[in-house]
């Protein structure tokens, strides 16, 4: 039982899927998870272990934004010997080819800053998806029908962000879409040895004015469920 996350050892599986959303947990093991148990409530940050197709698995909020998720990723990774973190979140379009309810999957992530700036100092750090599990869900969001894109995104740190030309040049560099988190996930596991993927659904454009009517939502967020389910256990 440690600071945030109030499990025994053991009661985590060694593969997470990471939604920003503690509620988005709690939908996603009840929906997909066979025997959902929940594990953690601390702070109302939910988590859940059950198996999928007989495999061990948790889905664990991270809330929102990097320091938050360094928290929970730190505490999962070394009291609980997480190997496996796959991100289960929404993001923002950033270019006019992705739309509302597509996948991407994060091959990058550029950001500003993250919590680990204070180890990297002035290194332009590149942090990466683990490419296994990248190249596993491209073959899963391929075999569902899941509209996909791969490449960059932009993790930020913040949602109300007030540099208009910051966007403008990040879509001209080709970044698929914005977010809050894997920027900081991506250097964790690295750091650890671990394995990590950010699987995204588009929920908003901030080219267009667009965004997910929140009934739609769920149906959407479960194709990237699928995706990161499948993709952790692709061999
Ligand atoms: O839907 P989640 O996973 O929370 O992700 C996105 O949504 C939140 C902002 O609304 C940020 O956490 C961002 O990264
Ligand atoms: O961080 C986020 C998430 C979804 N949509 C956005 O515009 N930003």
């Amino acid at each position: 039982m440690g600071v945030h996350i109030g499990a025994d050892r053991g009661e985590i599986a060694e593969t997470v899927l990471l939604p920003g959303d503690p509620f988005r947990a709690r939908w996603a093991a009840e929906t997909f998870l066979d025997t959902p148990r929940c594990v953690n409530e601390v702070r109302g940050m939910l988590g859940y272990t059950g198996t999928w197709q007989g495999q061990p698995v948790t889905i664990h909020g991270t809330g929102m934004g990097m320091p938050s998720l360094s928290i929970y990723v730190n505490e999962l990774i070394r009291d609980h010997g997480v190997r496996t973190l796959i991100r289960i979140g929404s993001a923002g379009a950033m270019q006019t080819g992705v739309n509302l309810r597509d996948i991407v999957l994060a091959m990058s992530a550029s950001t500003i800053s993250t919590p680990s700036r204070a180890i990297l100092r002035d290194l332009n750090y590149a942090p990466v998806a683990d490419f296994g599990l990248l190249t596993a869900a491209h073959a899963a969001a391929r075999a569902i029908g899941a509209q996909t894109h791969v490449g960059g995104v932009y993790s930020s740190d913040t949602f109300y962000d007030e540099r208009p030309e910051l966007d403008a040049e990040l879509t001209r560099h080709g970044t698929l879409a914005v977010e809050m988190e894997t920027a900081e996930l991506y250097i964790l596991a690295a750091r650890h040895g671990c394995r990590a993927l950010s699987v995204l659904t588009i929920s908003d454009h901030l080219l267009r004015d667009e965004a997910l009517p929140a009934e739609e939502r769920e149906k959407s967020f479960a194709q990237m469920v699928q995706v990161a389910l499948r993709a952790a256990f692709t061999d």
